[in-house]
């Protein structure tokens, strides 16, 4: 599986554009489809989401013009007279998981006429969409479930239309059936009012309903959240160029790094004047306590000097998306903090909140999970993690800020795309990152020592990657995990308990420097090397070394594989004389009788062998400082590193 590993984040400043709202970039995509004449949308979101509704007009018959830059044209099928539904009339259309495509299009294709069938990914199989159905089925409406009653995948007849003037629709399951019921109403032509029945929830997304609905000309009459009037000769008529706001959910995020990562961060294209509810995230951070600046058209949320991140309890119906990021924001407030009135939270892309509660315990939060809540109890400190994300872009996303506390591997983090497909290239550039030194070099060159007095003198964490093989087969071994138990070995990988230093390394806190250079672990260390979940597994215990304030890695892939971002890299090298020398010293002191000769030569075998090899030959980078050490004492490379870290800035 993919995976992202992301190191721990020190901070946080900057400006993000965002990527269109999805709720708009849908609606007005449908709304501009049915209208007359010619619709220029601007700055729509395009991600997987807009894609299937795209893909869903264009094979309707509707012409889209892609004009670049974010902008389409799309070309109304509506007009004077009777509308006649859509130029194809017998399709069948996937939706994948978009609800806001699946919900709007089954009700303006239950009332269209034609003969279509409605699918989607597994998971949108699992998506009720029952009470729409019964909603649609008061107006003549003729559906059909294909395989369970109440859910996807649908067949959808021509209608057999009504003239009831009043039809109930159930609200509190989701609030797409009200919007994609009142969405397709015009399409009739009479006047029909909408009764809710149950305690809408979403209430926020029906707002953004009717005012997509009025910029395309129809103006529903309400009696506050519980009857909708569209009048008889309701038409929608385009707007001629409408811009797409910026996604507040997906503002969500940044925002919430603002208040975590200090800040500000300011993100662009949502503001007062939006007409989404997400909105109401920024208020619901200043609880916790950001400090939230607002303009027409930006937020900014930054930590106040000193400020600490409040627990809260909050209703958080209002905000159903933007809520999971407050649930992340939670591991790092000083208390419980609950969230309630989310149960639709469980019929969304995964079941959100059982999948909360597995990922944020992954991480050592107490969580609490109810039918409808959600309590989280942060530690002080947070435990390295690989995040499932349930093919749920908001788990990707909300689960990345955990990074403000602890290194972590987030899981399929292309399930973005549904809604945000460059998130993570965004979110790098409003986060500094724990900075680390990569040395890499041959056997024998003293790198480290370099590496680990580097550390000292900068106060920064140290490992020494060469031996996480060995200390791995020593681990498993006292578990009493077999070498050849893949999955057994890589699970103890992941959650390895090492720590170096200069000439001693430590599992479990016992020094184990001689231990693991035995025969019987040295074998133990290339059997357990040749599985690859243990190497995906040792990829992820190396990155999660790197925590604030920085680390030093030596090895010999710390800046080409393992650390491939690291700001200084440095190849160090002597040659292979005064490499042999060094060693043969070291024996010596250490009492050990030794040959000079042979040394060198077992050191130029190596040598060969390490750079032939196919996998990560040894080799300096391009992008790493060559370091050469044969004339030069420790203290001159420790100070020559240092020299080049200074270089690079406080923040490298
Ligand atoms: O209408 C919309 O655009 C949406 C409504 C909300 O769903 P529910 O009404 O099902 O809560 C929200 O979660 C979804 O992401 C988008
Ligand atoms: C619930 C969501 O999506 P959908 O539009 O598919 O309901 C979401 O984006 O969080």
């Amino acid at each position: 599986m993919e995976f992202l590993d992301l190191p721990s984040l020190l901070s946080s400043s900057g400006t993000v554009r965002l990527p269109g709202s999805k709720s708009l970039s849908n609606r007005i995509l449908l709304l501009a489809a049915l209208a007359d004449g010619e619709t220029e949308v601007r700055d729509l979101l395009e991600s997987d989401d807009t894609a299937r509704m795209l893909e869903a007009l264009e094979a309707l018959g509707v012409l889209v013009t892609r004009l670049g830059h974010h902008a389409y044209r799309v070309k109304g099928i509506g007009g004077e007279g009777a509308f006649n539904g859509f130029p194809n009339k017998q399709l069948e259309l996937f939706l994948g998981n978009a609800g806001t495509a699946f919900r709007p299009l089954t009700a303006a294709l239950a009332l269209a006429g034609g003969e279509y069938v409605l699918k989607g990914v597994p998971r949108m199989h699992e998506r009720p969409i029952g009470d729409l159905v019964d909603g649609l089925r008061q107006l003549g409406a003729r559906i059909d479930y294909l395989e369970n009653p109440g859910f996807p995948p649908l067949a959808i007849h021509a209608p057999a239309i009504s003239d009831v003037a009043t039809v109930s629709v159930r609200g509190d399951v989701s609030s797409q059936f009200l919007t994609g019921l009142l969405m397709a109403l015009p399409l009739l032509d009479r006047q029909v009012t909408v009764v809710v029945e149950g305690e809408l929830i979403s209430k926020p997304y029906i707002e953004i309903t009717l005012a997509a609905m009025a910029r395309f000309g129809v103006t529903v009459q309400r009696e506050g959240w519980e009857r909708f009037t569209v009048a008889a000769g309701a038409r929608y008529h385009s707007p001629g160029i409408i811009y797409v706001e910026g996604d507040a959910s997906s503002a969500s995020y940044f925002l919430a790094a603002g208040l975590i990562g200090g800040g500000p961060v300011r993100v662009e294209g949502v503001g007062r004047d939006s007409v989404q509810g997400d909105v109401a995230f920024a208020e619901a951070l200043a609880k916790m306590g950001a400090r939230i600046d607002m303009g027409d058209n930006w937020i900014e949320a930054s930590r106040p000097e000193g400020g600490r991140i409040l627990a809260v309890n909050m209703d958080c119906n209002h905000i159903p998306d933007a809520a999971m990021t407050l649930a992340v924001v939670a591991l790092f407030a000083d208390g419980t903090t609950t969230l309630s009135n989310i149960a639709s939270w469980r019929v969304k892309e995964t079941d959100r909140i059982a999948a909360m509660a597995i990922e944020l315990r992954k991480l050592g939060a107490e969580v609490e999970e109810g039918a409808d809540y959600l309590r989280v109890t942060p530690v002080p400190r947070l435990q390295p993690a690989s995040i499932a994300t349930y093919d749920d872009h908001r788990m990707a996303m909300c689960f990345s800020l955990a990074a403000f506390a602890t290194p972590l591997r987030i899981l399929d983090p292309g399930c973005t795309a549904k809604t945000f497909p460059d998130y993570f290239e965004r979110l790098a550039e409003v986060a500094v990152v724990a900075p680390v030194i990569a040395i890499d070099g041959p056997s024998a060159s003293g790198k480290g020592t370099v590496a680990a007095r580097v550390a000292a003198a900068l106060g920064w964490d140290y490992l020494d990657s060469g031996a996480l093989y060995r200390l791995t087969a020593l681990a498993a071994q006292k578990a009493g995990v077999a070498w050849d138990d893949e999955a057994g070995v890589a699970a103890l990988a992941a959650s390895l308990d090492v720590s170096f230093a200069e000439g001693e390394v430590c599992l479990a806190g016992e020094d184990v420097g001689d231990a693991i250079r035995s025969e019987d672990i040295s074998g133990g260390a290339s059997a357990v090397a040749a599985l690859p979940a243990v190497r995906e597994a040792l990829l992820f215990r190396q990155r999660a070394f790197r925590v604030a304030p920085g680390l030093v890695a030596d090895g010999r892939d710390m800046g080409s594989v393992v650390f491939p971002d690291a700001r200084v890299k440095v190849f160090l090298t002597a040659s292979a004389e005064v490499r042999a020398e060094r060693r043969y010293k070291q024996l010596i002191e250490k009492g050990f009788s030794a040959s000079l000769d042979k040394i060198l030569q077992e050191l130029r075998t190596r040598d060969e062998r390490d750079s032939q090899r196919a996998v990560a030959p040894l080799q300096q980078n391009v992008d790493a400082q060559l370091l050469e050490t044969s004339n030069l004492t420790i203290e001159q490379a420790v100070a020559q590193v240092l020299a080049w870290q200074q270089a690079c800035g406080a923040d490298s």
